[in-house]
């Protein structure tokens, strides 16, 4: 009782007039993402690290009408596994975290600041096409295209060029989020450059070193997965 109490107390870790605070940027980001179709339905979300502590969305509600207050608290680090040896520091009553919690955590061992996931139609289909045409797992591949330019190299190495060739890897869906955790952390490993791991027939995780990186590179990886779609509908290769 008395570690609820000091958890509920702890509003003031979510409660500021700043809207670059994360407890008000991650309401405000899942906004614009609904407005994007990345977020409906209940699906997707978005985590940011500052400092020693991970503000987390609560699991299962509109993730368009998330309150401030409605926002968790880890300490930071914190086991990824089990659930409940995780530091929560400001649990709101009545709400359960972000079953995307240990990915979300995956990305911030990486070093991110900010981790997205969008259950985007263009991701899923990405994921879809890579099948089709190379019937089998692995990853998705475009080169030549301008917005290429949006996505780093790879910590500290720059942004790729235009010649450069995009691998984004793709995982297999589970039944439940929390299931995906280690082939995430398999990929980043097997591609450790990369800042974003497609989940084949689901949707998409990317991460920044910053809040805005991790946003315009999921705006930019959007655009690419859309485009290489219309490409394939026109019966254009798009690598
Ligand atoms: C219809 S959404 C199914 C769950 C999911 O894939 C997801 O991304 C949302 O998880 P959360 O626990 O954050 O609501
Ligand atoms: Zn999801």
């Amino acid at each position: 009782m008395e570690d609820r109490n000091e958890q509920e107390s702890n509003d003031h870790l979510v409660l500021s007039d700043d809207p670059q605070h994360p407890a008000n940027l991650i309401p405000s980001l899942c906004r614009q993402f609904y407005s994007l179709g990345w977020v409906t339905g209940t699906g997707g979300g978005t985590s940011i690290r500052r400092d020693d502590h991970i503000f987390i969305a609560p699991s299962g509600v509109q993730k368009e009408l998330i309150k401030s207050n409605e926002i968790f608290v880890l300490s930071y680090p914190t086991p990824k596994y089990p659930p409940s040896a995780r530091k929560y520091i400001r649990k709101p009553q009545e709400l359960k975290p972000s079953a995307c919690t240990p990915l979300f955590l995956a990305a911030f061992d990486r070093g991110a600041l900010c981790c997205i996931h969008t259950h985007s139609q263009w991701a899923v289909l990405a994921t879809l096409l890579v099948e089709r045409e190379k019937g089998k797992d692995g990853c998705f591949e475009i080169s030549n295209i301008e917005q290429i330019k949006g996505i780093p190299k790879g910590q500290g190495k720059g942004m790729l060029g235009y010649h450069d060739t995009l691998r984004i890897p793709i995982i297999e869906n589970t039944a439940f989020e929390e299931d995906l955790t280690g082939s995430l952390e398999k990929a980043m490993d097997e591609y450790p450059d990369t800042y974003a791991v497609l989940v084949r027939r689901h949707g998409i995780y990317v991460w920044g070193d910053t809040v805005a990186k991790a946003k315009t590179q999921c705006e930019s990886l959007d655009y690419l997965f859309q485009l290489a779609v219309e490409m394939h509908k026109l019966g254009m290769p798009w690598t």
